[in-house]
């Protein structure tokens, strides 16, 4: 069950009547009125009340008051004074409760005592102005900025109208224990904020004025934190306060639902049991290699990545194909009318989608930049997934058929738009066979499939960063993925924000999307980079050489990587010469973690602007993607192009 739900005004771009509108038409129950938002409106607080009333919002809280006490006791008196204009205001608004922070000042009283009788003077007032203070400890407070100090001090003071405000921020960016909240009188906890953030090793005041973001989009542990804060026995609402540069120049009715959206996730994972589930305990299962033993958040568990969609184009299809081929798919069935060729190695499906222009090939997308545009997840139950998406307000769209020009309706296809170029496919119909069925293709080849790969190990995908946070809370809620630290990577043609999210399947495998943010702001998004979409998918071998070999046989070329990375590997690891001269004769690139697990990967060259395959091979629970040696893939695929100009003038790839 959902407590009442708030959201700072802060968290909305906008008017200050559009960032009502936005919250109502969201869903949500109150706002928190951020100050500087009423002091640039032109309305008085009499019609901004009227305005929240009108769309049936509370006001639950006015914010902020700051550098409250000060050692400076005359300044402390205008202080006071201060306090009194701002219940002046908060009468007129109709708000009873006021936030009080911590002060960042260097002339902030140091000792407790001291303290504790300056927010008592402040409380005296409140309770005549009959009006309450929340008092929350900033991560960056000159002497308070610890929860449980801030809790301290509000007991000490023992006013009823005097309370606390816990901000999920202020807590974890601390890398602060949470569960210490659990312990707190209910009656004394007056307000709650929450946020999450990326992980980032940054000042804690920059961090938190821009780069916060709504749970489920960051790396923060909120499922531990909601869990204390439940044990605490709070009653209060759960109100959003993101401080975020995106949020800032982002559409508020978007923001505002994805708000909304973000706490039915939180209040999804609050109810599951088990230790931290969120950060990290994902992946150390599925790198386990045993059965995954965290909860499948979906209705029905989803299976592995069985088919993948190649939204190509008539220009560049013959080079998919031709590269397909080499890395071991073998043609299985062509649609007679669309042109549409199913490819087939062991039990994955590759569908190459040769049409222009239709709804059905990845929408701007150009024709020189073939993309994936769709993966099929194998589901035992499409309407439970499509259920929950329409839980969490997201548009299931039916996909249509190849060749059409607009979506067709009643289609059994359960389509789930993650970004504008990419979909997620769940439903009863996705192998190879249900391809060839459902499209009625004519088959081309009687020989069974060859079996060179055990399945999809992952895809990549590129999302642009005003999608960022959008796309990760969908993944994170509908489809119930994990999130473990994001890396930056900074490579020959820029720095990309990698995050790995990781569903563990029926199969106690794991469908794995590796996210990388594309930069908006570019106009060009220069090379290698596409403006969103799916970069690339990597499939999984148990034997990198033994496939590696098998490909060349094939007519594989494969990336060529130096000779200079190889020579890095051999300071870097302790690897027998012989196998270093593998790796180099078959462009194999390696990482290893601490705790022994191998990677082993190769790459097809990039067909038209940044489509590309990778051969993987994990060993011994590797946790990672080889994030490490993706410089060394885009520099490579950089010079290749340098020294074969007919490359990069044709588009054209291996
Ligand atoms: O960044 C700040 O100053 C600020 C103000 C009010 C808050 O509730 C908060 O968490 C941070
Ligand atoms: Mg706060």
């Amino acid at each position: 069950m959902l407590p009442r739900t708030s959201i700072a005004t802060v968290c909305l771009s906008g008017t200050l009547d559009e960032k009502l509108d936005a919250a109502a038409a969201a869903g949500f129950d109150g706002v928190e009125i951020f100050e500087p938002d009423l002091v640039a409106s032109p309305f008085s607080p009499h019609r901004i009340a009227s305005a929240a009333a009108d769309r049936g919002l509370s006001i639950d809280l006015y914010q902020p008051f700051r550098d409250l006490d000060s050692a400076d006791d005359e300044r402390f008196a205008r202080n006071l004074i201060r306090l009194e204009r701002k219940f002046d205001l908060m009468d007129a608004l109709g708000c009873d409760l006021l936030l009080v922070c911590s002060s960042p000042l260097p002339g902030a009283v140091a000792d407790d005592a001291r303290l504790v009788a300056q927010l008592g003077a402040a409380a005296e007032v409140a309770r005549r102005r009959g009006k309450r203070l929340a008092y929350e400890a900033l991560a960056w407070g000159t002497h308070v900025n610890d929860y449980r100090h801030a809790a301290r001090l509000v007991a000490a003071v023992g006013d009823p109208v005097l309370g606390n405000c816990l901000d999920s921020f202020h807590i974890l960016s601390r890398g602060d224990d949470p569960a210490g909240i659990a312990e707190m009188d209910a009656d004394s906890m007056f307000f709650l904020q929450l946020a999450d953030a990326p992980a980032m090793r940054m000042d804690l005041l920059q961090w938190s004025r821009h780069h916060r973001c709504l749970p489920g989009q960051g790396n923060f542990d909120l499922a531990t934190f909601i869990r204390a804060v439940q044990a605490s026995g709070y009653r209060g609402p759960w109100s959003l306060e993101v401080f975020s540069d995106l949020f800032r120049h982002a559409d508020a009715g978007r923001t505002a639902r994805d708000a909304h959206r973000s706490l039915r996730y939180l209040a999804e994972i609050a109810d599951e049991t088990g230790a931290c589930p969120i950060v990290g305990a994902a992946a150390d299962a599925v790198a386990a290699g045993g059965v995954v033993d965290v909860p499948s958040r979906g209705p029905a568990a989803a299976g592995d990545i069985v088919s993948v969609r190649v939204a190509a184009g008539p220009v560049l299809a013959p080079r998919i194909a031709e590269c397909l081929s080499y890395i071991g798919f073998d043609l299985q069935g062509v649609d007679s009318v669309t042109g549409l060729r199913l490819y087939r190695d062991a039990d994955i499906a590759v569908v190459v989608d040769a049409t222009a222009g239709t709804v059905w090939t990845a929408p701007g997308v150009p024709a020189d930049m073939p993309t994936i545009a769709q993966i099929g997840l194998r589901s035992d139950n499409p309407a439970a997934w499509e259920q929950r998406a329409a839980d969490f307000d997201v548009a299931v769209a039916p996909v249509p058929a190849p060749g059409t020009v607009a979506p067709a309706s009643g289609d059994e296809v359960v389509r789930l738009d993650v970004t504008e170029t990419l979909a997620i496919d769940l439903r009863a119909v996705a192998s190879a066979s249900e391809w060839q069925e459902r499209f009625d293709l004519v088959p081309r080849r009687a020989a069974p499939p060859s079996k060179l790969f055990t399945g999809v190990d992952h895809v990549g995908l590129g999302i642009p960063t005003a999608d960022w946070e959008g796309a990760m809370l969908l993944l994170r809620s509908v489809f119930g993925m994990w999130v473990d630290d994001g890396l930056d990577i900074p490579d020959a043609v820029g720095t990309m924000r990698s995050q790995a999210l990781t569903l563990p399947t029926s199969s106690g495998s794991a469908v794995r999307i590796v996210a990388s943010m594309v930069p908006t702001q570019l106009d060009d998004h220069g090379p290698l980079r596409r403006p969103g979409g799916l970069t690339h998918a990597a499939f999984a071998c148990d034997d990198i050489f033994d496939t590696a070999r098998r490909c060349r046989a094939r007519g594989l070329r494969a990336l060529p990587i130096p000779d200079n990375y190889y020579d890095d590997l051999i300071a870097r690891f302790d690897l027998s010469d012989a196998m270093i001269e593998q790796m180099r004769t078959f462009d194999v690139l390696y990482d290893a973690d601490d705790d022994g697990g191998e990677f082993f990967h190769f790459f097809t060259p990039t067909i038209g602007e940044d489509l590309f395959f990778e051969i993987v091979c994990r060993r011994n629970g590797y946790r990672g993607y080889g994030e490490v040696n993706s410089p060394a893939r885009v520099a490579a695929e950089l010079h290749r192009r340098a020294v074969d100009p007919t490359v990069a003038a044709s588009g054209s790839g291996p």
